[in-house]
């Protein structure tokens, strides 16, 4: 049975971290007091000491005085914590987490929703601006219901260590390191998974071989919530045990066995898992059935915010012709076509390729809905021909963004374009090679997917602004 307990850092690979030289708080007196000066992308509070040289200052807000705690030296900058904060911003609020802070989940606990809604506006406009791009009023996509911003993520992934004195570990990252350290609450999470947290760590330590579980997944849907098992090797006397707490927690459990194997196998006999979306003036359901791995959305409330603007901006009309690029199961595909339109949706991912033609069945949308497997890093993955043809391209890649395919609309030139993006940066790059080539950035928003981090959603309208097509 593996000991619950609570692993100090490793001293040497936290020295080497820390950067060259760097005694923590060696050099407190010689900085001095600081005030900060603005926010960096990543939250930090940012401003220059005596010397000149920038100081990045976690967990400290604009117009913030206080004295610092250098814990890492480089030629160009430092990086400090805060040591005694002498004057506090307004926005400043405390942190529903305690374990904010040393967590590497959440970086923005310590301000409230506003400030840090009002800071993602600022982070697109400063990157935009890197591009000589301005934008028009960046709007806000939130979530009416709940000004909380706590309790909306709807999936996890927990790892799960044993050490070599059998201490178990279950948990997230620490701040800017590998190591997992325990977790007894996470106040993002919505309340039925962070109310799992507790049971699934004793039931880990009860476990015969603990140390052959990778990580655990957590998922809430409408009306499900499913747990998946990364089980390194098969234990079939622990996996009788998984099935007896999924038993006891009314979950659906999904197991997935071995280093190599990426099929998930579901273990209980429970319905398919489904989410539902909302969609036009009738809220009329759309149900998107998925397989356990396929990607979802890690907030519905702001998700659905999300797939009403895109319904709203792109004012489709009934059988014009969409592509929806980095489909998934369907999240923006399944709407557009419900509301008329006749949809290619594009998903490089088998899997979530086969849901999405499953839940274009599901819903009776298989004559509008289209669904091709495709790599989207292949420039010629897509006709020219076609897309400019399209009254509308949706596209929605991962963090590095689409800079082939940008490069392909600027030369086809469809006529509408919305890019939903996880990166402002990579998209204010994409964005400069479709305004290159004859597009005119027409609204813009972010989007309030993941309050108290520094990750950052947006979404922009573009429209092309001759008529000229190849
Ligand atoms: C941010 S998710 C968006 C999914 C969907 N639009 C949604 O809202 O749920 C990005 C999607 O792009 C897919 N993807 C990533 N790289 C790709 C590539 N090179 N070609 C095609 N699809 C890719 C991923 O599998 C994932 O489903």
């Amino acid at each position: 049975m593996a000991k619950l307990g609570v692993r100090r850092p490793v001293a040497e690979r936290q020295k080497r971290r820390r950067g060259k030289n760097a005694g923590e708080c060696r050099r407190q007196e010689e900085d001095g007091l600081l005030t900060i000066e603005r926010q960096a992308h990543d939250g930090r509070g940012v401003t220059r000491n005596a010397h000149g040289k920038t100081v990045f200052v976690e967990r400290a807000l604009p117009g913030e005085r206080l004295i610092p705690a250098v814990h890492a030296e480089h030629r160009r900058y430092d990086e400090a914590h805060v040591r005694e904060l002498l004057a506090t911003a307004p926005e400043r609020v405390t942190p529903h987490c305690r374990h904010f802070g040393q967590c590497g989940g959440c970086d923005l606990q310590h301000q409230a929703l506003s400030a840090q809604q009002a800071h993602r506006q600022a982070v697109l406009v400063e990157q935009f601006a890197h591009h000589d791009l301005t934008l028009p009023d960046v709007e806000l996509i939130s979530c009416d219901d709940d000004r909380s911003g706590y309790g909306y993520r709807r999936r996890a992934r927990l790892g799960v260590r044993v050490d070599h004195e059998a201490a178990l570990y279950f948990g997230f990252r620490r701040r800017g390191q590998d190591m997992l350290f325990n977790i007894e609450q996470c106040p993002i999470l919505v309340p039925r998974l962070e109310a799992l947290l507790l049971p699934l760590r004793r039931h880990l330590d009860q476990l015969e071989a603990p140390r052959r579980v990778g990580h655990v997944e957590l998922l809430q849907l409408d009306d499900q919530c499913c747990l998946s098992i990364r089980q390194l090797r098969e234990v079939p006397g622990d996996i009788e045990r998984w099935r007896r707490f999924a038993a006891e927690h009314q979950l659906a459990l999904v197991m997935n066995i071995g280093r190599d194997d990426m099929t998930s196998h579901r273990l209980d006999n429970g319905a398919p898992l489904q989410q539902t979306l909302e969609v036009g003036q009738k809220r009329e359901k759309v149900t998107l059935e998925l397989s356990p791995g396929d990607f979802l959305q890690a907030n519905a409330a702001v998700n659905q915010a999300l797939v009403d603007t895109v319904l709203d901006w792109s004012a489709v009309t009934a059988e014009e012709l969409v592509f929806d690029l980095f489909a998934g199961i369907g999240n923006f595909s399944l709407p557009l076509a419900a509301a008329g339109a006749c949809v290619t949706a594009v998903e490089g991912r088998a899997s979530m390729v086969e849901s999405l033609r499953r839940n274009a069945e599901l819903n009776g949308l298989s004559q509008q809905l289209t669904a091709t497997r495709a790599d989207l890093g292949e420039p010629q993955v897509l006709k020219d021909e076609s897309l400019s043809k399209a009254g509308l391209v949706v596209l929605d890649p991962p963090r590095h963004g689409a800079r082939s395919i940008v490069s392909r609309l600027a030369v086809a030139r469809p006529e509408r374009v919305i890019y939903v993006s996880c990166d402002p940066a990579t998209l204010a790059r994409d964005v400069r090679t479709l305004v290159d080539g004859g597009y005119r950035i027409e609204r813009a928003a972010v989007v309030d997917m993941f309050p108290q981090t520094a990750h950052q959603e947006s979404v922009l309208l573009l429209r092309r602004t001759d008529r000229t097509a190849i």
